[in-house]
């Protein structure tokens, strides 16, 4: 669904080949032996991940035990001092510009609170990544933004306002808009229903998987939230100790014998959820685990 004649295409290619897992599935992103420190603090240390193309992977974990780390250093934003990340089969840290441009053109990123810039509008904001990576007309990019705001369900007068006049959840909205803005493979979220009402977080979980399932968008989710981690996410990776302490459906959380992860998903807040449509699961009242 790219649009055509916007980047050369040789740039828009990968030289490496998918990465794909034992069953054929391909991996998007492939971490091994991860290890992250600041100073003598040691944040992530031997950690493996798989995330696979078309899911939406929700990572959890207690608070400071690294899920915004690890997402900073899958981007590049963040260094480790171990370890391989392949993004789309690419070694990113280490790799040639042209296959960092094309990893950048297939991926999407919502910061936490939105991050979007003050003194442009949401057509301008969402143009941005397009000004960055493509060679396109004015008209084409007004285009292109507006099919986006369409996209995400926001109205179209929401195009010329500026952040500071959007509610909370407009504001995800049109953040979720810029990342989508050159189409991606896949799209990091940073606690993307924080701050919303219910009602809000659940009309944004509904966006995602309507997403994920039109256009086959993967999602890699850092959150919270046990509303989207009970309806949204087809798995779930729980960050604890430095590492992933468990990866898998709704199902294996439930039945993980670890005390946080136990706590976390039998706990006060627990409930009965349809996870996925497919099956309903009983989670059992007031941390009884
Ligand atoms: N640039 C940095 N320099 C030093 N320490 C950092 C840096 N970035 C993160 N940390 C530390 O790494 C740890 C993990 O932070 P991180 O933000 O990833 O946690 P988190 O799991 O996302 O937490 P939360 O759920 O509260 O958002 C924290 O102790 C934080 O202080």
């Amino acid at each position: 669904m790219h649009a055509e004649g916007t980047i050369p295409v040789e740039n828009a290619r990968l030289s490496s080949a998918a990465t794909r897992d034992e069953s054929g599935k391909e991996v998007f992103i492939r971490a091994r032996g991860v290890t992250v420190r600041f100073g003598a603090k040691t944040i992530l240390e031997n950690l493996d991940l798989d995330v696979r193309r078309g899911e939406i992977m929700g990572f959890v974990g207690p608070s400071g035990t690294g899920k915004s780390v690890l997402l900073r250093t899958i981007l590049g934003l963040n260094q480790k001092q171990a370890g391989t990340i392949e993004v789309f089969g690419v070694d990113y840290e280490n790799a040639n510009d042209r296959d960092r441009l094309a990893v950048e053109r297939r991926w999407g990123v919502l910061f936490q609170h939105g991050a979007l810039f003050s003194s442009l509008t949401v057509l301008e904001n969402i143009q941005v990544p397009m000004r960055e990576y493509l060679r396109l007309s004015p008209k084409l990019m007004d285009e292109l933004a507006r099919l986006k705001i369409d996209l995400v369900g926001l109205a179209q007068d929401a195009a010329d306002k500026y952040p500071s006049e959007l509610s909370g959840g407009m504001i995800k909205r049109a953040a979720l808009a810029r990342a989508l803005s050159l189409d991606p493979d896949i799209v990091f979220l940073d606690e993307p229903t924080s701050g919303l009402d219910p009602i809000g977080a659940a009309d944004f979980d509904e966006l995602i998987m309507t997403l994920r399932d039109t256009l086959g968008l993967s999602v890699y989710m850092v959150t919270h939230d046990l509303d989207s981690l009970f309806q949204a996410c087809d798995r779930i990776a729980v960050l604890g100790d430095r590492k992933v302490l468990v990866e898998g459906p709704l199902s294996t959380m439930l039945e993980y014998d670890h005390p946080w992860v136990k706590s976390y998903f039998h706990g006060k807040r627990a409930r009965t959820v349809v996870h996925n449509g497919k099956s309903v699961v009983q989670s059992k009242p007031n941390g009884a685990g």
